[in-house]
């Protein structure tokens, strides 16, 4: 097995000297938790990362290597990994929670007694909460903990890419400036650049949006989709996006930055994305249990899109790639009639922020009552 160093190699140029090492802790032992560790460290902080497989604790702490889920890569040798969450907790500064939508709450709540209302809590997860109250990863961390620093890092990060050095960058987004400073200065390095935002709900709704699309471009890539429709499909999902961002208090700009169209483009190009790896899969023809099975790992959209469907129905959103998406997964209708049926569609506006979709739909109708004749067959 080639293990790289790209952690390692840009440690010595990016590690501050002379100041006070920043106290650490991510919660989750997956590939983007693996990778946020060793970057802290390369900065300089001391890191620990709780996980519960001890054997891959063991592992990290002598090899240095996440064999799990990330098996090339060499993980700073400073980064500490424990099961016990009390001592990785002890005494941090910054805690990181990359831990799936599904145990986040669970995970958290464990942590609580440990986080004060001093420490900087950030998620970095991509997800909505299951269940009725559409809530946000951000939303849990600020019920069940006491801090008053609450952020969260999403952007177009590809946890492997990032391990392997590619150039990256994300957004952390905050009401509180001093929380988006010092997470600029903890988690910034020469191959990973950190942009600030106000937006909290802006950014987070787009790393939680994104992946349903992703598993809608992966399937339309397996049926082999052209250049175009990949284009017609992203920006259209960026369209929804917004609009559904935006009807829960928003702002549509946020859209433009790495945390929407950024993370759009990667998520929907990459086969390195478990969301798009699983659209694919289905795309191929495996039933959703197969793909995701074989997959191994969460592929949060799979569990984002009914929530989302749900939401916008009861806010009267309109969503039809969502809505499209969910019944291809959940209700066995076929990825191609459900294409000729959203191209079928009513056509609305390309950017509804410049013209309302309501006054694009009405120009439609008078235009189809004055020639009947023209107009399509679904127009109503
Ligand atoms: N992998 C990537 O490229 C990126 C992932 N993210 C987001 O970060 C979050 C974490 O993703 P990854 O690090 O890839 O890992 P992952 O989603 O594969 O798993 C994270 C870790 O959580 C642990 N875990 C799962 N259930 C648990 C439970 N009940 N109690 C304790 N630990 C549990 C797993 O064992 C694993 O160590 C996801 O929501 C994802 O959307 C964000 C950017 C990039
Ligand atoms: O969020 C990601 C990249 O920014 C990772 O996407 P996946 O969860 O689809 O792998």
């Amino acid at each position: 097995m080639t293990v790289h160093s790209a952690f390692a190699d840009h440690s010595t140029a990016s590690r501050p000297s002379g100041e006070r090492s920043l106290q650490v802790a991510v919660l989750g032992g997956g590939s983007f938790g693996t990778a946020l560790a060793s970057i802290a460290a390369t900065r300089g902080a001391h890191v620990r990362q709780w996980l519960r497989d001890e054997q891959l604790v063991a592992h990290i702490n002598e090899q240095h290597v996440n064999v799990r889920y990330l098996p090339n890569f060499a993980i700073d040798p400073s980064v500490h990994a424990s099961s016990d969450m009390a001592f990785v907790l002890e005494q941090a500064e910054l805690v990181l929670v990359a831990i799936p939508s599904g145990a986040f709450r669970a995970v958290v709540r464990q942590a609580a007694p440990l986080i004060g209302t001093e420490t900087l809590l950030v998620s970095t997860t991509k997800g909505i909460e299951a269940g009725d109250d559409f809530h946000l990863m951000s939303q849990i961390l600020e019920e069940e903990t006491v801090s008053r620093h609450i952020g969260v890092l999403s952007g177009p990060n590809l946890a492997a890419e990032i391990a392997e050095g590619h150039l990256s960058a994300s957004v952390i987004a905050s009401d509180d400036d001093m929380t988006r400073a010092r997470i600029q200065q903890a988690l910034s390095c020469d191959h990973f650049r950190v942009y600030a935002s106000n937006d909290r709900f802006g950014v987070e709704l787009g790393g939680a949006l994104k992946n349903i699309y992703a598993i809608a471009v992966g399937m339309a890539a397996a049926l082999g989709m052209g250049e175009n429709t990949r284009s017609m499909l992203m920006t259209r999902a960026l369209a929804e996006m917004s609009r559904f961002a935006v009807a829960r208090g928003a702002s549509p700009m946020t859209f433009l930055g790495l945390a929407g169209i950024g993370d759009l483009i990667v998520t929907c190009s990459s086969p390195l994305s478990r969301n798009y790896r699983v659209g694919y899969a289905i795309g191929e023809g495996r039933s959703l249990e197969e793909a995701v099975e074989a997959l191994g790992q969460v592929a949060e959209g799979v569990n984002t899109v009914h929530l989302i469907v749900d939401r916008a129905q009861r806010d009267g959103v309109y969503m039809p790639l969502a809505q499209a998406l969910y019944q291809v997964l959940f209700e066995g209708v076929d990825p191609r009639d459900m294409a000729l049926s959203l191209m079928r569609s009513e056509q609305g506006s390309d950017v509804e922020f410049t013209l309302p979709r309501e006054a694009a739909l009405d120009a439609q109708r008078r235009a189809a009552r004055t020639h009947p004749n023209d107009s399509r067959d679904t127009l109503t």
